[in-house]
């Protein structure tokens, strides 16, 4: 296994979010290409070796005798290193953590589909093949296990906490996740808080339209909107009650407090990157101090909305019945605490760490998919098409209407494709594994290139276009898209658990940002990707919004 405390400089270069193995479904209506969704009985990759018609039998079935030809993991293809150095100083010449994706994309080119390298004290073996990555998630076994960026697990020990999901590990992970899949993946769960979401939405197309207004179009710092919509998004759904971070009558300092800190708890384990966390919390360097504030405070913070929270729903009394309408908006608390053993204590730190799982992923993936609507007018034109037809004589966009909307889907694919907001996806695994004829001793880490998989023209033809197209059904057979390729919400019963809740939320903003604006790029030329532990634009994204009404 490997050990947790292990590493510096890559396990924060490399330490992106992981993936999974998951046991509900969601679909994309009109988009035929999704492969998240196992039975629990069985071999759960039969049935998805089966609906990629491969001729090799399912790895997961393959016999004991594998090995017997392979090669060792020592002859496993990897970069020559200096002494002491090891690869550094090419990682640094690509531009260092910022550009791992972009140095990690070309080691692939140079050594293949797998290969392993050690960054920094992190040995790892790189993988950038669809079927390999199937092949990875086969052997994932019961209790999937993933990297967690090392300055979390630091603060974690020295602060004595536990803390939620994303960090627990076998039997305990396995009965969280499934008392958390019963309330999250429930289909009804999103449905009901729908309206809230478009309550949000409309509180912030209000503020985008007077803000622009004053800016002569331009909507500076998409990506501070973003992140406030995404937190007060997922505050109404967990709270049952609006934040105050979006609208403008019910503003809260501490909320305000509360975004910016998990926004510096990112960008300051971002800077660890160069630096070795452990290294960074020995000698308290300034990062090492802000990031531990920032950390500190977030807790904090969302202890108190938690209890809160908690001491509103038991002052109600137990056998009080909740009122209909009480029932329709209940909390998640109020869910997770009725239908699961978890105590206040646990639910703290559960929540917190799904407002860090969260507010980046999704206010960047959303960030990505404006700005490619922004160079993409003819996109947008899509989208303003079949939300009109979708809607008819109604004019809200309703839940009901988004079946009805799947280029808007598509588009959300097609972003998360070319700027996977996980760049890699992780796994540890307890059995050895053989990948593209190389031994993979159990307890290496690996990693799964997504930026790689996700531009490879053998997978995708005219990898760098965006072709939102290729995702729609009907264009399914001359598209030629490789599913597995593209997997940015991972795979699998540990993939994310706010899959749907992040689609339906970009759906609805996408669709109704683009029915009321003609979305402009206010800021010239095009963007690159800086890793910040997750695939973040380089330069701030200015918008010009041009009301079409
Ligand atoms: C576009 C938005 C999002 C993307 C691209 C994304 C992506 C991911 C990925 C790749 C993982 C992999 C975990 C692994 O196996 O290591 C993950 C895990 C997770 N995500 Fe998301 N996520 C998004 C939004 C959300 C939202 C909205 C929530 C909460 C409502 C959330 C909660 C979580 C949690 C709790 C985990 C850990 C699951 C576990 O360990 O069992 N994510 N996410």
């Amino acid at each position: 296994m490997l050990s947790r405390s292990a590493t510096g400089f890559c396990r924060s270069v490399i330490g992106q979010l992981g993936v999974v193995r998951s046991s509900a479904t969601v679909t994309l209506p009109g988009v035929d290409h999704e492969l998240e969704q196992q039975s629990s009985s069985g071999c759960p990759f039969h049935a998805l070796w089966a609906t990629k018609k491969r001729s090799a039998p399912c790895p997961a079935q393959r016999p004991a005798t594998e090995f017997e030809s392979e090669r060792s993991f020592e002859e496993m293809p990897s970069p020559r290193a200096l002494p002491v150095l090891g690869t550094s100083l090419a990682v640094m010449k690509f531009g260092g953590a910022p550009r791992i994706h972009e140095y990690c994309d070309s080691r692939h080119k140079q050594l293949g589909p797998v290969y392993r390298e050690n960054l920094g004290a992190v040995q790892a073996v790189f993988v950038a093949d669809s079927a390999l990555i199937q092949k990875v998630y086969a052997h994932e076994g019961k209790y999937p296990q993933h990297m967690v960026p090392e300055a979390w697990t630091i603060y974690n020990q020295k602060n004595d906490i536990k803390r939620g999901l994303f960090f627990m590990d076998g039997k305990e992970w396995q009965d969280r996740r499934r008392a958390l899949n019963n309330v999250f993946l429930r289909p009804k769960t999103v449905s009901d808080h729908v309206p809230v979401f478009n309550e949000v939405i409309s509180d912030l197309l209000a503020n985008w339209r007077h803000t622009s207004s004053l800016n002569n179009g331009c909507l500076d710092d998409l990506e501070r909107h973003l992140y406030n919509w995404s937190i007060e998004s997922l505050g109404a759904m967990i709270f049952g009650r609006r934040l105050g971070c979006v609208s403008t009558t019910n503003d809260s300092a501490d909320i305000h407090e509360f975004v910016h800190c998990v926004q510096q708890i990112f960008s300051e384990s971002a800077k660890m990157a160069m630096v070795s966390p452990k290294l960074a919390s020995a000698l308290r360097l300034p990062m090492w101090r802000r990031f531990e504030k920032a950390a500190g405070r977030a807790l904090d913070l969302g202890r108190e909305y938690v209890e809160e929270n908690v001491n509103q729903l038991c002052s109600r009394g137990k056998g009080a019945a909740p009122t209909p309408e009480e029932t329709k908006s209940a909390s998640l608390i109020a869910q997770l605490l009725q239908h699961s053993n978890i105590d206040r204590e646990e639910l703290v730190r559960i929540v917190i760490d799904l407002f860090l799982a969260a507010a980046d992923t999704t206010s960047h993936a959303t960030q990505w998919a404006f700005y490619l609507l922004s160079r993409h007018p003819e996109s947008q034109q899509k989208i303003l098409n079949e939300v009109n037809e979708a809607v008819g004589a109604n004019q809200h966009i309703t839940e009901d209407c988004l079946p009805n909307m799947p280029y808007v889907k598509a588009v959300i694919k097609e972003a998360l494709r070319l700027y996977p907001v996980a760049p890699f996806l992780t796994r540890i695994l307890d059995q050895e594994i053989s990948l593209n004829g190389y031994r993979v001793p159990a307890g290496k880490l690996i990693l799964m290139s997504l930026y790689t998989t996700g531009r490879d023209p053998k997978s995708f033809p005219e990898p760098n276009s965006f072709k939102p197209e290729r995702w729609l059904r009907e264009n399914r057979s001359e598209s030629k898209v490789d599913s597995w390729a593209c997997l940015p919400f991972g795979l699998g019963s540990r993939s994310c658990i706010g899959r749907r809740i992040a689609e339906v939320q970009m759906q609805f903003l996408l669709a109704r940002t683009v029915k009321q604006f003609d979305i402009g790029l206010a800021t010239e030329g095009e963007v690159p990707i800086k890793m910040r532990l997750i695939t973040t634009p380089e330069n701030p994204i200015s918008l010009k919004l041009t009301p079409r009404d």
